[in-house]
């Protein structure tokens, strides 16, 4: 049988990234992703948009729904703070093991927790098994009708405290219409929309940012 789609992309990474240089590794998934085949990265454009919130939350926690191949697991990783962690979360193993390959190539391994499993479960898990209070920063990009229900469990276990930065992936496209309604009428939360780009595509999608009021 043949390759899969992340196996491909870890192959472009090993090929055409600098192990321990993560903006190399950037590189070669959006060069691969944009010029022989598409894949459902947050990509360079949002990427910028990414990148730039980041750096405002400067998160010492943070935390990723939805990991795929790790892409933005590197950009995130890649700006965070000596000490400070991200915790991805996917449920899907074959993903998982290129994810983790590919974070490692980065050189990341260090700051980056892929944790197997379903957000749904995992979340309820997460205080206990990571000795944590709350994250300062939450980047959605799992299944688009998962965006409400993991924000409200998120919510309900105490993982989010004032201030509290939510940025959530494919409002537009393929879109979280439930989710931009959840977060824009709801008093605990100030969102604001980024407009962009599909991932290598001149499509229309954006990231929403939603900050936590407590
Ligand atoms: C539900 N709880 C989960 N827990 C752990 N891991 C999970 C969970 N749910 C999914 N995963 C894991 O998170 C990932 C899922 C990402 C889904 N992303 C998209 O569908 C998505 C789609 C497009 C897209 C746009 C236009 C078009 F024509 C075709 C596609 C663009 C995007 O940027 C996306 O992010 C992974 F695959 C899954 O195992
Ligand atoms: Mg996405």
């Amino acid at each position: 049988t043949g390759s899969s789609r992340p196996q491909r992309i870890l192959k472009a990474v090993q090929k055409n990234a600098t192990k321990g240089d993560p903006q190399s590794v950037i590189s070669a998934i959006d060069y691969y992703c944009r010029h022989k085949e598409w894949a459902m990265n947050v990509g360079d454009d949002k990427g910028l948009i990414l990148d730039s919130v980041l750096t405002e939350v400067n998160p010492s926690m943070a935390l990723e729904l939805g990991t795929y191949c790790g892409y933005s697991s590197v950009r995130i990783a890649r700006l965070l703070s000596p000490n400070s962690k991200l915790i991805t979360v996917e449920f899907n193993p074959a993903f998982a093991a290129i994810a983790r390959q590919i974070i490692a190539y980065a050189g990341l391994q260090d700051k980056v927790t892929i944790v197997e499993g379903a957000s749904g479960d995992l979340i309820p898990k997460m205080k206990e098994r990571f000795g944590l209070k709350s994250f300062d920063f939450v980047f959605l990009d799992h299944w688009k009708d998962r965006y409400v229900p993991d924000t409200k469990l998120l919510e309900d276990c105490g993982l989010l405290r004032k201030g509290t930065v939510l940025l959530a992936d494919n409002v537009i496209c393929p879109g979280a219409p439930e989710y931009l309604k959840y977060v824009r009428n709801n008093p605990r939360y100030e969102s604001r929309y980024y407009p962009s780009v599909l991932e290598y595509t001149k499509a229309e999608d954006g990231l929403e940012k939603s900050v936590f009021l407590g």
